[in-house]
């Protein structure tokens, strides 16, 4: 029975991930090894709570369902039945995180990582209960997307897996089994040839970024979140599918390696909105509306698909 969940690292996800998983009356410790994101997190933290209100997601009974900050990784892990791993998208960083909890952590807590797409197969090589360690891969937002990709390595026990998907289940997200530890999973393999072949239209001037953006939020994003791709199939029809794919595949973009675009803004610090810059810019001011209006048009939208307006 999970409880207790150690959350360590404060980024971009762990504060909405805390704030969903004290909602569904669990005890959360939050913990970073940098006390700028501690403090970021704490204010995140408010944020993300008046979403969930506008999500009427209930709140748990009083006394339960809390978020604790800790500046101490011992603090943060003891007595923890699942430990969150929240670091950045590297298996040195994250390796380093399971071998500095694995003397301070019972044989059986179970170590989940939000990993984008990192085989957990390769994670479970640094920790010394593999059997316990899973993938557990939230979206971003965290407090608002409901859908978590749970992903067994060569080694995970498939208790850990049963675990991992009632504890979404009972606190209402959508938890979705991923059959095969592929690098990135099946979201962001969707996602990530999608994204290809986006930064190759712009990079060779098909379309300008703001139109790319239209295009794929009106056409295909709207309809996508009502049917499904493997429904889309269905009703545009399989054979005009073979007769597009036949010609259109071959033409796809299939680069192998990081697109110039993106590594020249990179290079350049060009981050997005944590730095002001990206594919386009934004300044403080237009950073908060943005993010406000985003997070009330998420809200609206999953009100809507899941019947409730
Ligand atoms: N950003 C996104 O949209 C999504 C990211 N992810 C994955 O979630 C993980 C975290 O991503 P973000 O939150 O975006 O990263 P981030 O870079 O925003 O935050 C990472 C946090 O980890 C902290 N950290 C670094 N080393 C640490 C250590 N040894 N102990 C404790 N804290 C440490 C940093 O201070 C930072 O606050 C990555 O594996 C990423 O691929 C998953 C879903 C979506
Ligand atoms: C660009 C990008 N990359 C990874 C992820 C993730 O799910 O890991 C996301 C996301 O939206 O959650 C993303 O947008």
């Amino acid at each position: 029975m999970i409880r207790r969940i150690a959350i360590i690292g404060l980024g971009t996800m762990g504060p909405g991930m805390a704030a969903r998983l004290a909602r569904g009356g669990l005890q959360v410790v939050a913990y970073d090894v940098a006390p700028a994101a501690i403090e970021r997190a704490r204010s995140m933290l408010s944020v993300a709570e008046t979403v969930l209100d506008a999500l009427a997601i209930a709140p748990p009974p009083a006394g339960v369902g809390t978020v604790r900050f800790t500046d101490d990784l011992g603090d943060a892990v003891s007595g923890a039945d699942l430990i969150i791993e929240n670091v950045p998208e590297n298996i040195s960083v994250k390796g380093d995180v399971y071998r500095a909890i694995d003397g301070l952590i019972a044989s059986d807590t179970i170590v989940a990582s939000d990993t984008s797409g990192i085989p957990i197969t390769k994670l479970q090589e640094h920790i010394s209960h593999p059997e316990r360690m899973v993938g557990m891969h939230w979206s971003n937002p965290p407090h608002i997307i409901p859908m978590i990709e749970v992903i067994a390595g060569e080694t995970t026990a498939p208790q850990t897996v049963a675990t991992i998907r009632d504890l979404i289940r009972s606190i209402g997200l959508l938890p979705v089994v991923v059959k095969k530890d592929v690098p990135g999973f099946v979201e962001n393999r969707v996602l990530y040839a999608l994204l290809r072949e986006a930064v190759d239209l712009v990079e060779r001037g098909v379309i300008d970024p703001e139109d790319l953006d239209t295009c794929v939020s009106w056409g295909i994003g709207y309809k996508i979140a009502v049917i499904g791709p493997m429904a889309l199939l269905d009703m545009a029809g399989l054979d005009i599918y073979k007769s597009v794919s036949s010609f259109l595949n071959a033409d796809l973009s299939n680069r192998d390696d990081v697109a110039p675009m993106v590594l020249e803004k990179t290079n350049a610090s060009k981050f997005g909105i944590k730095s002001g810059e990206g594919m386009f810019s934004y300044t403080p001011e237009q950073t908060k509306a943005l993010q406000g209006e985003r997070a009330r048009k998420l809200v609206a939208v999953r009100r809507i698909l899941e019947g409730r307006e």
